[in-house]
C-alpha cells in the first residue's frame, strides 16, 4: 500500500485534503484522525504536522508527502522534490524595523535573527559569510523585534501585510521561493506515479477550461493563433456549408480575452465549459 504523508494543520492542510479529495481519494472524517486508509485506491494517509512530514518520507518510514519547500529545505531530510504543487506560494524573507541601521545581510553579523526555520536560514547566511545568532521561535516571528528579542527576522512573507502591520521593512536577497511540493524518499513505491498523474491532473483541471465555438472555415488558422491549446484545437465539420466547429483548451484566466478576440473574427457560438479531472 502507497504510504503518503499529509498535512493535518496549518495553510497546507486544508488546500492539500481538497486536492487529494478532488483526485478521488477519500479522507478523514475527523480532524483529530491520524491515519486514513483509502482501501480502494490501495493508500494510507498519514496526518502529520507539516515541518515532519519531510523527516518521516526522508526517512523511507512513508513513501511521498505533500509539503512546503521551505519546510523540506528546513528539515535537512534527504527527502526530495517530486512536483510542485501550484498552492501555498511565498518568499522567505529577511526584515528588519523600518528606517533603522540594518538594510543589508552584511549588516546582520553578530545581530539576533528570529526565525521558525533556523536551518534554512543558517546555511543561507553561513554560506555568504555572515555568523548571526539565531533566535529559535515557533511563529509569530514579526513580533521578536518589537519585543526585544530580536534585531531582525527571517520569515515567510506572501501579502507582506504581518510584517507592515509588525514595522518591518524587507531587505536582502531572497532566501527562497516556496510552494508546496510532492516530496519523496528513498524507497519508491510503484503507486505514486498514479498519485503524481492523478494531482497533475486535478492541477490541469483548476487551471484550465474547454472553449468551444463554431467559424468560418477560412478562419481557422487565425484562430488557432488566438487560441492554441495544450496540443492542438479539434476541429470538426459543421452541417452547415464552410462552417467548422472547434474545441480546444484555454487557461480560466484567459478565457474571457480569448472569447472576445473569436467572437472578433467572426466566432460565433462561444462558450467555455470546466474540465472536472483531467490525464495527461
Ligand atoms: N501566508 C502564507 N501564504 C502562503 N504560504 C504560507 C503562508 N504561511 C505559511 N505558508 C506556507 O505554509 C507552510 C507552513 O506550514 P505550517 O503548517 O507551519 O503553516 P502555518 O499556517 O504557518 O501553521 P501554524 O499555524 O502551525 O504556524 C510553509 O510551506 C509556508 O511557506
Ligand atoms: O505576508 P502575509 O500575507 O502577511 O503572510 C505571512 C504570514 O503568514 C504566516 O503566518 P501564520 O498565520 O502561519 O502564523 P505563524 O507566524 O504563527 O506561523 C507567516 O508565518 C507570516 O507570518
Ligand atoms: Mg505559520
Amino acid at each position: 500500500m502507497l504510504r503518503i504523508a499529509v498535512p493535518n494543520k496549518g495553510s497546507l492542510s486544508e488546500v492539500a485534503a481538497e486536492m487529494l479529495a478532488e483526485a478521488g481519494y477519500s479522507g478523514r472524517r475527523d480532524s483529530r484522525q491520524l491515519v486514513h486508509t483509502d482501501t480502494r485506491n490501495g493508500v494510507e494517509f498519514f496526518y502529520l504536522r507539516p515541518r515532519d512530514i519531510a523527516t518521516y518520507v526522508g526517512s523511507g518510514a512513508l513513501h511521498v508527502g505533500i509539503t512546503g519547500r521551505d519546510l523540506l529545505l528546513d528539515s535537512g531530510s534527504g527527502a526530495e522534490e517530486i512536483a510542485p504543487l501550484d498552492f501555498a506560494d511565498s518568499t522567505f524573507r529577511f526584515a528588519s524595523p523600518a528606517g533603522g541601521e540594518i538594510t543589508d545581510i552584511a549588516h546582520l553579523a553578530g545581530k539576533r535573527v528570529a526565525t521558525s526555520y533556523p536551518k534554512l536560514v543558517d546555511d543561507f547566511l553561513l554560506e555568504r559569510g555572515v555568523r548571526s545568532e539565531l533566535v529559535k521561535l515557533d511563529g509569530a516571528v514579526e513580533s521578536a523585534v518589537q519585543l526585544g528579542v530580536a534585531d531582525a527576522v527571517a520569515d515567510v512573507v506572501s501579502t507582506g501585510a504581518t510584517l507592515r502591520a509588525a514595522g518591518l521593512d524587507i531587505f536582502g536577497p531572497v532566501i527562497l521561493q516556496s510552494t508546496a511540493l510532492l516530496i519523496g524518499g528513498p524507497s519508491p513505491h510503484p503507486g505514486s506515479d498514479r498519485l503524481l498523474r492523478r494531482l497533475k491532473g486535478v492541477l490541469v483541471a483548476r487551471k484550465y477550461a474547454i472553449l468551444e465555438y463554431d467559424l468560418p472555415a477560412e478562419k481557422i488558422e487565425e484562430a488557432s493563433a488566438i487560441a492554441s491549446g495544450i496540443e492542438a484545437p479539434t476541429v470538426s465539420p459543421l452541417h452547415r456549408d464552410g462552417w467548422v466547429a472547434v474545441r480546444v483548451m484555454v487557461r480560466r484566466d484567459d478565457a474571457n480575452e480569448v472569447m472576445d478576440r473569436l467572437y472578433d473574427i467572426g466566432a460565433k457560438g462561444i462558450f467555455v465549459t470546466q474540465v472536472h479531472a483531467a490525464r495527461f
